[in-house]
């Protein structure tokens, strides 16, 4: 017993030096933050993740340390290292319209750069058990909008659409209104029309994450619209940076396509993943979590998020204008594929 105490006193002195150089790390990248600011660099650089990984990797290989360590732990290392790039910034009086995952995430990252935020929504008291989470403060929804400069809706589109919106529409003169919709086809000629009759400035935005808190370095979609000028789109370019994301300007028409690609298809196949492996697995009358490959582990994850949200998901098949033809080109090459494999067969 002795051995093994005198071993772990001695794993834990290394332990002690690791936790002091992971935190010097982030001392250095806190420094390379504060230089990206100035320079009005984003966050994330990924050609310099991929230099630090192939020195990783070679580094793994001289000292006999496997690669999927590697290309588990740097991974985490980045995502936390970006969370010490991103300072305060420019303080803007920010009104988040919704308590969902969405705008829990928003918040955390307006957290880290020290904003003014209110959150708001029809449920007061769901608005102030997410402002308690992050120290920010909760109004009903027409002080917030008066008092606020930036107002983001995480509100679905059926919302956006709604009299209960028309209301705030009506409240905003002069501000800027952003939604957060996944599919923008129907909701962003409706808002666009609102804001050149009330006279505000609606700029479309779209955060290309999940419900996850401290979103650094994630990108988010900005569409312009008729009401908003170039200046606005500047103006929220920089914000967006500096608030710790990838801002990506597009159009309506570009988001919606890219969307049927990166979130239809996936979605969709793998919606029809799940029910395949569940059917299957009853039907063979075996229990496939003990028999989980590392490649099946990482897929299952996927697929436990998406049903997390799909709500969402089932939205973004239904309202995205391309998702009928990207669903019958995926429903088509799976046939291809089948008939391919039976052919082999033969
Ligand atoms: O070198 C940088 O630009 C950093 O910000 C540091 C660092 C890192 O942790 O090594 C972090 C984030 C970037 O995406 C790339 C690299």
């Amino acid at each position: 017993m002795s051995e093994i105490n005198d071993l772990r006193r001695q794993i834990e002195d290394i332990d002690d030096q690791i936790v002091k150089l992971i935190v010097s790390r982030f001392e250095l990248v806190k420094k390379v933050g504060e230089i990206k600011k100035e320079k009005n660099l984003p966050v994330t650089d990924e050609k310099r993740e991929e230099e630090v990984r192939q020195r990783w990797i070679l580094l793994a290989r001289r000292y006999g340390l496997s690669e999927s360590f590697v290309d588990t732990f740097l991974p985490i290392l980045f995502s936390y290292s970006k969370i010490y790039e991103v300072n305060s910034a420019k303080k803007r009086r920010i009104v988040l319209l919704g308590y969902g995952g969405m705008a829990r995430a928003l918040a955390s990252l307006f957290k880290l750069t020290k904003q003014e935020v209110v959150i708001t929504g029809r449920d007061l008291l769901k608005a102030e058990k997410l402002s308690n989470e992050f120290n920010f403060v909760t109004m009903d929804i027409l002080n917030a909008i008066r008092w606020g400069e930036l107002i983001i809706s995480t509100f679905p589109p059926a919302v956006l659409l709604s009299d209960f919106s028309s209301k705030i529409y009506s409240n905003i003169k002069g501000k800027i209104f952003m939604d957060i919709s996944s599919s923008k086809n129907l909701v962003f000629p409706y808002i666009e029309e609102k804001s050149l009759k009330e006279n505000f400035i609606y700029v479309s935005i779209h955060p290309l994450f999940g419900p996850y808190i401290y979103p650094v370095g994630e990108r988010v979609a900005i569409i312009p619209s008729k009401s908003s000028n170039d200046d606005v789109v500047k103006d929220l370019v920089k914000f967006f940076r500096d608030n710790g994301l990838y801002p990506l300007v597009t159009t309506l028409e570009e988001h919606e396509k890219a969307m049927a690609i990166v979130q239809v298809i996936p979605h969709f196949y793998l919606l029809a993943l799940s029910e395949s492996i569940n059917k299957l697995s009853k039907e063979l009358d075996i229990d496939f979590s003990k028999y989980q490959t590392t490649n099946f582990r990482e897929v299952y994850k996927l697929i436990r998020k998406i049903n997390d949200i799909k709500d969402v998901i089932m939205e973004i098949q239904s309202l995205n204008p391309y998702a009928d033809k990207a669903r019958e080109l995926g429903v088509r090459e799976l046939n291809n594929l089948y008939n391919e494999l039976l052919e082999k067969k033969k």
